[in-house]
């Protein structure tokens, strides 16, 4: 799968050039504004294609715990595959927002009922905190963005919040960020704006398919790196 037949309608920050932080907010807003006008069936939709699509990846497959999100209305919905992970009996760990959005970590149970605990802030699970270092315990991180590139830059909403969380995943752990379609940007053509705290993601999923992302993935690299490599007589 690729971006590429919706790269001409993607919005790209004019100035991209300049300081990283504009041209995150710039992109923010025009991703969020078409976000907000997918209707309540395309929502629904494509809450069931992602579960299908993360359902085929080996490491949600596989997965004993996962740490994942609760979505907003407007985000990729998360609900279809939560319920499903939790009827298949895999520990599912869900964000909680502390005080000044400090990081934090409860259980999913299932068939749970969650609430927002202020308006516009995401749903959380109403089992006990386990502390921000829960999420190491994840076989699998799945992460909430409004847009990733191939080389694994994430954008999300702006409060640092998964870029912290990032930091106490472990080496070797998937981490695999959830965007629709047209959010998936090409690294060479439209990289996405960075700032030295930012850290990348192995693998996106969208609604039509799933990809691991990163300098070394793309075929003509992998080609490369095989001419390269010494060969057996
Ligand atoms: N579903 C989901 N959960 C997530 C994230 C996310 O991006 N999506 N986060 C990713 O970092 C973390 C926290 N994200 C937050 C997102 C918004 C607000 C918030 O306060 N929102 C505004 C309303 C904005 C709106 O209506 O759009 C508010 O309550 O005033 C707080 C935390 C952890 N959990
Ligand atoms: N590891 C970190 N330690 C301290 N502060 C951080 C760290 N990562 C990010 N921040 C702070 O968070 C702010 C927002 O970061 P950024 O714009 O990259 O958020 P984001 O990745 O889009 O949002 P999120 O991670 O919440 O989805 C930054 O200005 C930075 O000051």
């Amino acid at each position: 799968m690729t971006g590429d037949s919706t790269a001409s309608f993607q919005p790209y920050p004019v100035r991209h050039l300049g300081d990283p932080a504009e041209a995150k907010e710039e992109l923010r807003r025009a991703i969020r504004a078409r976000r907000a006008a997918r209707t309540p069936r395309q929502r629904a939709d494509a809450a069931t294609a992602f579960a299908d699509v993360l359902q085929t990846v080996p490491e949600v497959r596989d997965a004993a715990t996962v740490a994942f999100y609760a979505a907003r209305s407007t985000e990729p919905g998360t609900h279809v595959l939560l319920e499903r992970l939790a009827a298949h009996g895999a520990r599912v760990l869900l964000p909680v927002l502390g005080s000044g959005l400090a990081r934090d970590w409860a259980e999913y149970a299932a068939g749970e009922e969650m609430r927002e605990r202020a308006p516009g802030r995401p749903p959380e699970p109403g089992g006990p905190a386990l502390g921000a270092g829960a999420v190491a315990e994840a076989d699998v991180v799945i992460v909430p963005a409004l847009a990733v590139d191939t080389a694994g830059r994430r954008l999300g909403q702006g409060g640092g919040w998964y870029d912290r969380v990032l930091t106490l995943v472990p080496d070797g752990v998937t981490t695999i960020a959830m965007v629709f379609p047209d959010e998936v940007y090409d690294a060479d053509e439209r990289p996405l704006p960075t700032q030295a705290h930012d850290l990348p993601v192995q693998a996106v999923a969208t609604t039509l398919g799933w990809r691991r992302l990163g300098p070394d993935t793309t075929a003509e690299r992998v080609a490369e790196r095989l001419d390269a490599a010494p060969t057996a007589r």
